[in-house]
C-alpha cells in the first residue's frame, strides 16, 4: 500500500498501489473520499446540490473554465428556454417569480449561477476527463485529467483522481457533429457549426446556406431572418413541427399528461392531429414529417421535435427558403441533391451534438457506442460498480434533475454505508492498538 498526492476533504486515505510506473510518476495521484463528479452543466450540478444535503464529499471536474459551458459559450445571443420553466428548474431550488415562461439563456445562466452559489459548488475548471477505467481488483474508479495551461503557466497538469463512485454527466450534447461535404474546401467563404453561432447580425444582406432542420436549424433561419439576411434551410430528410403551444398551454406539458396516462402511439397520434389543425399539411413546404411519431422518435433516437417560435412563418412567407439535401461545394455554390445550384456566402451546420463518453469511459456495458446508457429511462442512471449517469435520459432539463434526485440519494446511502464500515474497523483497530499498552 502506499499514498502519493494530495487528500481531499482533509481525510487522508491509503491507495493501494495498483499502477503503472510510468504513471505514477508522470501524474499527481489523488484520492476522493466520495463520488468524482465529471462535468458541471445542470447534471452535474444538481447532484453536487443532491451530494452536499446529504454531507457528502465530492468533486466535479470541468474542462471548461465557467460551470455550464453549453449554455454560456456553446449557444446563441438571442436563445429562450424552448420548454416552460417548470420542466427546466433544478431539484430543491425554484426559478425566481419574476422569471418569464420561458426565460432566456442569460435568466438560465444566472440562475445556475445561484444554484452552484446557493449549495456552495465550487467545481475543479480547465480539467478534463481523458479516460475512467475500474479497476476490478481493488473496486475503484481511476480517473485520470489533464489540467489545461495558462499562458502564464504553459506546463500541462496530468492528474489521477481515485474513488468509488464515478457521475458521468458530460451530457448528450457534448461535441459537435460536424459531416464532411464533397467540395467543401473549395467552398471559401465562411462555415461555423451552430454552436458557434451567436447572432444574425454579420450577416446583414448575405445569402446563407443553414444545414439540417433541427431546433438550431430553424431558430437560427430565423435569427438570419430577423437581422436581414437571406438563409436557405437544408431539409434532407423529414422533421416534426410541433407548435410551441396549443390553446395557450405548453405542448411539452400536453405531451407529458397524455403520456402519464396514454400509450406513446395514442399520444402521437394526438400531438400530430392538434399540429395538423394548427399548422396544416406542411409538405408543402418541403417539411415531410417522419413515419414515426415525435414522442416515439425522440425516445427511440434522441431526435427532438422542433418546437416552433416563428421560424415556420417565415418559411410560409418564403423569407426561410427550404432546399434537399447537399450533393456538392465549390467556390461560392452548393449543389443540391435535385440538381439546384445556389451561390452562397456562409454556411451554419446546425448539424447536431453527440455525447463524447465512449472517447474517454472505458467501459462498454452500461454505456451504448453513442455514449448513451443502453437501458433507457427511468433505468439508464445506475450501472455496475459505482458508476452512475445524469443527464442521458433524452428528457432535457426534467430527466436530468430526475436523474440526479436518484443519484445523489444513492450514492449517499451507499456512501454512509461504507463510512460508517470504515470508522467501525477504524475504532476497532484503535481499541486493539491502546489494548497493547
Ligand atoms: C441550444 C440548446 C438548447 C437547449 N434548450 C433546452 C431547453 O430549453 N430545455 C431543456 O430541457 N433542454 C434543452 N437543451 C438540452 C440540454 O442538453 C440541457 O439543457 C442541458 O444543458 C443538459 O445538461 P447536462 O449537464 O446534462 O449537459 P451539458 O449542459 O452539456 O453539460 C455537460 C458539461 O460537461 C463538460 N464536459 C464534457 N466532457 C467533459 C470531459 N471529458 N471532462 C470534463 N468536463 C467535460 C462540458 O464542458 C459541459 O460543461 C438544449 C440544448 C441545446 C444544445
Ligand atoms: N430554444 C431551444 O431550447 C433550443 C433547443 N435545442 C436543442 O438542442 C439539441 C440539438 O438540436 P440541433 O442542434 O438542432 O440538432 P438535431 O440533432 O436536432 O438536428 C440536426 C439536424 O442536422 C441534420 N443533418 C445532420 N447531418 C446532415 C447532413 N450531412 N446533411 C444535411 N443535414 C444534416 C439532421 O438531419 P436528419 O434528421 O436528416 O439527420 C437534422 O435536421 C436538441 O435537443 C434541441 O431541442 C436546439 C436549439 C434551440
Ligand atoms: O430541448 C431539448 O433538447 C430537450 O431535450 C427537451 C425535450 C425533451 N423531450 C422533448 C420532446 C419534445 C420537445 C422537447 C423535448
Amino acid at each position: 500500500m502506499m499514498y502519493n498526492g494530495t487528500c481531499h476533504n482533509n481525510i487522508p486515505q491509503m491507495v493501494p498501489h495498483s499502477f503503472d510506473q510510468d504513471d505514477l510518476f508522470a501524474r499527481r495521484c489523488i484520492w476522493v473520499n466520495g463520488p468524482v463528479i465529471v462535468g458541471a452543466g445542470p447534471s452535474g450540478l444538481a447532484v453536487g446540490a443532491g451530494l452536499k444535503e446529504q454531507g457528502v464529499p465530492f468533486i466535479i471536474l470541468e474542462r471548461a473554465n465557467c460551470i455550464a459551458s453549453l449554455w454560456q459559450k456553446r449557444t446563441y445571443d438571442r436563445l429562450k428556454l424552448h420548454l416552460p420553466k417548470q420542466f427546466c428548474q433544478l431539484p430543491n431550488f425554484p426559478f425566481p417569480e419574476d422569471f418569464p415562461e420561458y426565460p432566456t439563456k442569460n435568466q438560465f445562466i444566472n440562475y445556475l449561477e445561484s444554484y452552484a452559489q446557493h449549495f456552495d459548488i465550487s467545481p475543479q475548471f480547465n480539467e478534463t476527463v481523458q479516460s475512467a477505467k475500474y479497476d476490478e481488483t481493488f473496486g475503484l474508479w481511476r480517473v485520470k485529467t489533464i489540467v489545461s495551461t495558462s499562458n502564464s503557466n504553459p506546463a500541462a497538469a496530468e492528474v489521477e483522481y481515485i474513488c468509488r463512485w464515478l457521475v458521468v454527466a458530460t451530457g448528450e450534447n457534448a461535441e459537435k457533429v460536424v459531416p464532411e461535404f464533397e467540395g467543401l474546401e473549395e467552398f471559401g467563404g465562411n462555415v461555423m457549426h451552430a454552436c458557434d453561432y451567436k447572432s444574425g447580425m454579420a450577416y446583414r444582406g448575405k445569402q446563407v446556406l443553414v444545414v439540417g432542420c433541427g431546433n438550431s436549424g430553424m431558430e437560427v433561419s430565423l435569427d438570419l431572418c430577423n437581422h436581414n439576411a437571406s438563409p436557405s434551410m437544408v431539409v434532407r430528410s423529414s422533421v416534426h413541427v410541433l407548435p410551441r403551444e396549443i390553446c395557450g398551454k405548453s405542448t411539452f406539458g400536453l405531451a407529458v399528461l397524455l403520456m402519464k396516462w396514454l400509450p406513446l402511439w395514442l399520444a402521437d397520434k394526438i400531438l400530430l392531429i392538434l399540429a395538423w389543425l394548427i399548422f396544416g399539411n406542411l409538405e408543402k413546404y418541403g417539411l415531410r414529417r417522419p413515419s414515426l411519431g415525435p414522442l416515439e422518435l425522440k425516445n427511440i433516437s434522441g431526435k427532438t421535435p422542433v418546437l416552433d417560435i416563428g421560424a415556420l412563418q417565415k418559411i410560409r412567407s418564403g423569407e426561410i427558403k427550404v432546399v434537399p439535401g447537399i450533393k456538392r461545394f465549390s467556390h461560392g455554390r452548393v449543389e443540391l441533391v435535385d440538381g439546384q445550384n445556389l451561390e452562397i456566402d456562409s454556411i451554419i451546420l446546425a448539424t447536431g451534438y453527440r455525447s463524447n463518453v465512449p472517447s474517454w469511459l472505458k467501459e462498454n456495458e452500461f454505456f451504448s457506442r453513442e455514449g448513451i446508457p443502453k437501458n433507457s429511462f427511468p433505468n439508464g442512471w445506475k450501472g455496475k460498480g459505482g458508476l452512475y449517469a445524469v443527464g442521458f435520459t433524452r428528457r432535457g432539463l426534467s430527466g436530468a434533475s430526475l436523474d440526479a434526485m436518484g443519484v445523489s440519494q444513492d450514492i449517499a446511502k451507499s456512501w454512509k454505508e461504507e463510512t460508517k464500515q470504515k470508522r467501525k474497523s477504524v475504532a476497532a483497530r484503535h481499541r486493539r492498538c491502546i489494548s497493547h499498552f
